[in-house]
């Protein structure tokens, strides 16, 4: 017996995002933060599958497309993550909407399709500009974004008492100027950024706790951000995002590893921009262009503001592109000893997960 499960292989800005019309999963929940928990309870198994080896590799992301719980959108997101389920992406629903536009999985009117993608904090508008078939750009005017602290002195091993933001751009996010850790937001320096920024959230973790007011089952700091100016013409910064794909031991300097982002980082980049608002230094209405390692870019605007319980927040909208690179029938055999893939310290850091299912050792 083999289980055959579709995906579309898209990257947006650089950022590879597997898409899965998973319309057949049968995700339960009567709101899409019920169905995130649904998924992290019982679909890690499909998440390790799709995401590690043999079939993913260490900056792989991906989404399922589900049907949506609010009648008012088009369609659900889940992310997944190498760090797990995740509410919302950026990079991740850039890549969604560009398959489903492209594939005519959706009603599609040129040169402009609006639509609407409902996710677990909250219900997003995304436009997709489309030429030819083609979807040249989307913009998502992502969810209400805040700054819970600026300036937060975490004490790192190694790198001594660093400042910090911990902000909310659809993820809660450890923002830090690259400069305070003495690295360069350069391609070269990818190692040092994904050590530094793996040693940020694990601090972050242990020494700020957070909580999304209004979705309390969203309380981990995910992803680091390090960001620094940039000498490009017309961009208004750099950044460089670290996902985690193992533990952090803040002990253990072997365990200090992570990917990196290969896009701007969507939610990333709202929550900088609410910080930025936070201190005086971002307007309403005037782009903030951001630069990830590639060089590639988001562009960024705020909208307006709002509040969320005891926070300012900004209403972030991010724009960027995205190309499917291929569609992949990923397969899985009922005598594979690997049915949720594995992970070895050559790719992924120290810690190896390798279960062998039904195979003498
Ligand atoms: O664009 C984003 O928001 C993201 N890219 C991968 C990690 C984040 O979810």
């Amino acid at each position: 017996m083999t289980s055959r499960i579709h995906a579309i292989d898209v990257h947006a800005e650089g950022e590879p995002g597997r898409v899965l019309i998973g319309s057949h999963l049968h995700v339960v929940g009567e709101t899409m933060a019920q169905r995130l928990q649904y998924c992290r309870e019982n679909l890690e198994p499909l998440r390790r599958l799709l995401l590690r080896e043999p079939r993913g590799y260490p900056g792989l992301c991906g989404v399922l497309v589900l049907p949506p719980a609010d009648p008012a959108a088009d369609f659900g997101l889940v992310v997944l993550e190498q760090g797990g389920f995740k509410p919302m992406s950026g990079s991740n629903l850039i890549c969604a909407v560009t398959a489903l536009v492209e594939t005519q999985a959706l009603p599609v009117h040129e040169p402009f399709t609006d639509l609407v993608v409902d996710t677990a904090v909250g219900l997003v508008p995304v436009r997709a500009e489309i030429s030819g078939g083609k979807v040249t750009r989307v913009t998502v005017d992502n969810v209400p974004s805040f700054a819970v602290a600026v300036d937060h002195v975490l004490e790192l091993p190694e790198y001594g008492r660093v400042p910090v933001d911990i902000v909310f751009g659809g993820q809660f996010f450890v923002q830090a100027r690259a400069a305070d850790l003495d690295i360069d937001l350069e391609a070269d320096a990818a190692k040092q950024i994904t050590r530094a920024g793996a040693v940020l959230r694990a601090a972050a973790q242990q020494q700020f706790p957070v909580e999304h007011p209004e979705n309390p089952d969203i309380d981990q700091v995910a992803l680091t951000m390090l960001h620094g100016p940039s000498p490009t013409p017309g961009v208004s910064g750099r950044n460089a995002v670290v996902l985690p794909n193992g533990e952090v031991d803040l002990a253990n300097p072997d365990t200090w590893t992570g990917s990196l982002d290969r896009s701007p980082c969507g939610t990333g980049t709202s929550g900088r921009m609410a910080a930025l608002h936070a201190r005086g230094e971002l307007v309403a209405q005037v782009p903030f262009v951001h630069e990830g390692i590639l060089g590639t870019t988001f562009t960024g605007v705020v909208r307006g503001t709002t509040r969320i319980a005891e926070h300012d927040a900004v209403l972030p909208s991010i724009s960027g592109r995205a190309w499917i690179t291929g569609f992949s029938q990923l397969v899985l055999d009922d005598t594979d000893p690997f049915p949720q893939g594995y992970v070895l310290g050559d790719l992924w850091g120290p810690d190896a997960e390798v279960e062998l299912v039904g195979v003498e050792r």
